[in-house]
């Protein structure tokens, strides 16, 4: 975000006080749309430009008719912040920013939380951390609060680039500061979408502040994005009725393909999914019937002989090839029509051992999950490719890669934090192939490619809206979604991506009450109703997402 503020100044179109002001603008307006009849407001102003956004929210309330406090710190900010506080001056006091001020507001109807933005590096501490931990709940009225709370970019002391509060344990804390409504500026940042972020930032509205062609990279010098990172995003709740991007249609119209005339069904790829011995087979058969929904044109269960048996019924389409040991698959994967293969669930750890090196060795696009982790957590990661996609829990995280997992649970003391982006992206780095790191908030990271130093892309994909999606079997679904998209040829990522996305969208489709049998048959819903570029009505929705957020635009 930096360096996209940075670019966009840089450039001469813009001001820091510019943005400055959109970004006020954005708060306050948001603001009025929720609480339409002008009342009392509460800003809490911190000593960077996050305080000075504060101050401009100020005055726009004023001068829509609130009454207004302001509290604030005496430290001198930068620039922009410094002439927005002097703008603000001429219209109102400044009290200063204590418990004491606080207590003094609460006839409030709105408080204002713009103490700490994207610029928090260490541990809130003294009056300011007591003041929050009051509005957070612990030693106060947190209800109370987080009913009127309003966060400018985030809420104070969450680090944006990991959804950690600095100084705090990992997970939840008593004294975590959550807020009604988060206004954050251009994009999410990581830390709205991660661990913490989305319980504590409320309804997240992303405010369009005009940084678009330089987050795009069309307004920069040399035409690149500054930024390496690419979440994804929900083109499809965007309010401003902006159509979705052509790429993403074309991607739905290819999802939805294989049911079209063109093409015969090893055109759309053939997945092999291998199942372990007597009464293990339903994870394998979930993830064959997730695969042949997910549109690969065959996919085939393969038990050991012993096994064959319990897979003889229901569904039809699925076709059954006894494998017995990793000769008999490395003789099966000759067959150059298998496009992928998923190898895990329900397989056994012993077997999944055995078969691994047949299938790395083919150098088949595959999805490890399940035993298929056990094994490669007690083998060692030789053999991986960058057509391998690991997809793991935390325990099977932590497993594989201890000390990232380890690193994951310390108190963050600094900011920017370890984050599971940092942490996925570095298993990915070390493993070789992309790893998807399982979660509400899913990330999902690709090994670098030829520039050793750079870091690979990675994706995340918040969805807290869902818990029902935890439930025994889904993760079989999910490998069976990615195997079947790496079967039809999408690159390890983008099936990971887009088969978490699918999955996400199968579940709340369904609703509560979902089992892991009900995601294939939701999928095929889930098909019919992407947008696509022949649908006959178009509307702003498309195939990425993060809820729940909205896209807002004001300028
Ligand atoms: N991203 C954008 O495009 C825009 C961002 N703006 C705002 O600018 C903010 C970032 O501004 P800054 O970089 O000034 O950062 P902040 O305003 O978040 O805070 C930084 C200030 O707090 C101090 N600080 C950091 N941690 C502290 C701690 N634990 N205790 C006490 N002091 C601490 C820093 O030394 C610095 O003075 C964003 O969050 C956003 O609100 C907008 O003004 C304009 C547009
Ligand atoms: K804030």
């Amino acid at each position: 975000m930096r360096a996209i503020e940075a670019a966009a100044i840089d450039s001469g179109t813009v001001s820091g006080l510019d943005l400055m002001e959109r970004a006020g603008a954005a708060v306050a307006g948001q603001i009025r749309l929720r609480w339409p009849r002008a009342g009392t407001a509460t800003v809490l102003c911190g000593p960077g430009n996050n305080g000075g956004d504060g101050f401009v929210i100020a005055g726009h309330l004023a001068r829509a008719g609130w009454r207004v406090r302001v509290l604030g710190m005496d430290s001198t900010p930068g620039a922009d912040a410094a002439e927005m506080k002097r703008r603000w001056r001429e219209i109102g006091p400044i009290l200063p920013l204590s418990l004491s001020d606080l207590h003094r507001a609460r006839d409030s109807d709105v408080f204002v939380d713009a103490i700490f933005g994207t610029g928090l590096t260490r541990p809130v501490q003294g009056e300011i951390d007591a003041l929050l931990r009051h509005m957070g709940g612990s030693d106060g009225d947190g209800a109370f609060y987080r009913s009127r709370l309003v966060a400018v970019d985030c809420p104070s002391g969450l680090c944006m680039d990991s959804g950690a509060f600095l100084g705090r344990p990992r997970g939840p804390h008593p004294d975590d500061l959550r807020v009604a409504l988060t206004v954050a500026f251009d994009s999410p940042k990581p830390g709205h979408l991660l661990e913490r972020g989305p319980d504590c930032c409320g309804r997240l509205v992303i405010a369009d502040i005009g940084l678009h062609p330089w987050r795009t990279g069309i307004g920069t010098k040399d035409g690149r994005r500054p930024a390496d990172l690419s979440a994804i995003w929900p083109e499809f709740d965007i309010e401003d009725g902006r159509r979705p991007p052509d790429a993403t249609r074309d991607r739905n119209a290819w999802l939805t393909k294989r049911h079209s005339v063109e093409g015969h069904k090893f055109h759309h790829g053939h997945a092999l999914i291998l199942a372990g011995g007597l009464g293990q087979g339903g994870a394998a058969r979930l993830a064959a019937r997730a695969a042949l929904r997910i549109g690969a044109g065959l996919v085939t269960i393969c038990p050991p002989k012993s096994a064959l048996i319990e897979h003889l019924g229901p569904p039809d389409a699925l076709m059954r090839r006894p494998v017995e040991d990793a000769n008999a698959l490395a003789d099966l994967l000759q067959d150059r029509r298998i496009g992928a293969v998923g190898l895990g669930p329900g397989c056994g750890v012993d077997r999944a051992g055995d078969l691994l090196p047949a299938v790395l060795d083919s150098g088949r696009p595959c999805v490890l999950d399940a035993d298929a982790l056990t094994a490669l957590a007690a083998r060692g990661f030789k053999g991986l490719h960058g057509n391998c996609v690991l997809t793991p829990h935390a325990g099977e995280f932590a497993r594989l890669f201890p000390d990232l997992a380890r690193q994951l649970e310390t108190v963050p003391q600094s900011g920017p934090a370890w984050s599971r982006l940092d942490a996925v992206r570095a298993a990915a780095a070390r493993s070789g192939a992309t790893v998807l790191l399982k979660g509400a908030d899913t990330v999902i990271a690709r090994p670098p490619r030829d520039e050793p130093d750079a870091q690979g892309q990675a994706v995340i994909h918040s969805a807290t809206d869902i818990p029902w999606l935890a439930t025994a079997g889904a993760g079989d679904v999910l490998t069976g979604i990615i195997a079947g998209l790496l079967a039809r040829g999408l690159p390890p990522c983008d099936a990971a991506s887009i088969g978490v996305l699918m999955h996400a969208r199968a579940a709340r489709r369904f609703g509560p009450g979902l089992t892991a049998d009900d995601l294939p048959q939701s999928l095929a819903a889930v098909l019919r109703d992407l947008p696509r570029r022949d649908s006959p009505r178009t509307r702003p929705a498309a195939l990425l997402e993060a809820r729940p957020l909205r896209v807002w635009r004001n300028w």
